[in-house]
């Protein structure tokens, strides 16, 4: 399908008559939603403050489990707040405050009890700018695994070392390199890197920020083939500003705007037929 005549939701027009005749290219989804995934996160009601300015509004979400979760939305809407609620890294910035309420599981993960380090390892994160430690690449691998007590003598770590960067489609570039640096990799290599560290402790949910945005397109190509295998054992979340890329990766979409959930759905409906005016404008390049 290369073109499709959107017809707009009741109400949507902006002309007289019944049908918005503008066009529409959605770029072609690859992978459809499974309807039957279980929920792995539950955001409800949450808003996120910086000191006196709001910058997320009462964002109530579900989150599937084994499904990629594109964010998608104009520069500065919230998508990357939104992300950081997910593994408390809002925490992490001074004068930062969220309210409501976000589940892992069924858990509140903003409980006393739960311990935001430990969370961090269930809730990997991947930045925009791949982000090796300044150690060689066996240790940005193993550094995770071994302060969260995960291996039993060295034996054990290396088969953790190897296994993660199997997963993540490094280890036939790295194998003879392993004790280099991983700052001397591309920066694609680094992004696999950092996805590796991240799935070495077991993590439940990985959080994407623009994963991509730094690199070439084919070191994208490798990342996006990459993200597709990750979602048979993760939940996986993602910020992008690329609609392209948000139909290649993803199952499902939430679109925001102004720091407001405006839609989600599977990202084939968000793109070929989505409910809300806004959201037709912004896939269709009238802003953001
Ligand atoms: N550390 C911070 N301190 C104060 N305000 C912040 C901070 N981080 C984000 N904001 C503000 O919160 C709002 C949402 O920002 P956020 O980075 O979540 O948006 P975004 O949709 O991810 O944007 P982009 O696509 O440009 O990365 C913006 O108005 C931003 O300026």
């Amino acid at each position: 399908m290369k073109f499709k005549i959107f017809h707009a939701p009741d109400g949507a027009n902006s002309g007289s008559g019944d049908t918005d005749t503008r066009v529409l290219t959605p770029p072609p989804v690859l992978h459809s939603a499974d309807p039957d995934a279980p929920t792995k996160i539950t955001a409800r009601e949450v808003s996120v403050f910086y000191g006196d300015k709001q910058a997320l509004h009462d964002v109530s979400l579900d989150i599937p489990d084994k499904t990629v979760t594109a964010l998608i939305g104009p520069s500065g809407c919230g998508k990357s707040t939104f992300l950081r609620t997910m593994n408390r890294m809002n925490d992490t910035i001074p004068g930062a405050r969220v309210v409501g309420r976000i589940e892992m599981d069924g858990e509140d993960v903003n409980a006393k009890s739960v311990d935001p380090v430990l969370l961090r390892a269930r809730v990997g994160m991947v930045f925009q700018k791949p982000n090796p430690f300044p150690k060689t690449i066996y240790e940005n691998v193993a550094y995770g695994p071994r302060i969260h007590g995960l291996a039993d003598g060295k034996p054990e770590l290396d088969g953790i070392v190897e296994d993660s960067l199997k997963r993540a489609g490094l280890w036939e570039e790295v194998a003879d390199r392993l004790h280099s640096p991983g700052t001397g990799l591309s920066g694609g290599q680094q992004q696999r890197l950092v996805i590796a560290r991240a799935i070495a402790v077991e993590p439940e949910v990985i959080l994407m920020d623009e994963p991509c945005s730094a690199l070439d397109p084919i070191a994208t190509a490798r990342i996006e083939e990459l993200i597709d295998e990750l979602r048979e054992r993760y939940c996986i979340v993602i910020v992008t500003h690329s609609m392209a890329q948000a139909a290649r990766v993803s199952q499902r979409t939430a679109f925001f705007h102004l720091g407001r959930l405006i839609e989600t759905g599977d990202t084939e409906d968000i793109f070929t037929n989505p409910r809300e005016r806004r959201t037709l404008d912004y896939i269709t390049g009238r802003f953001g």
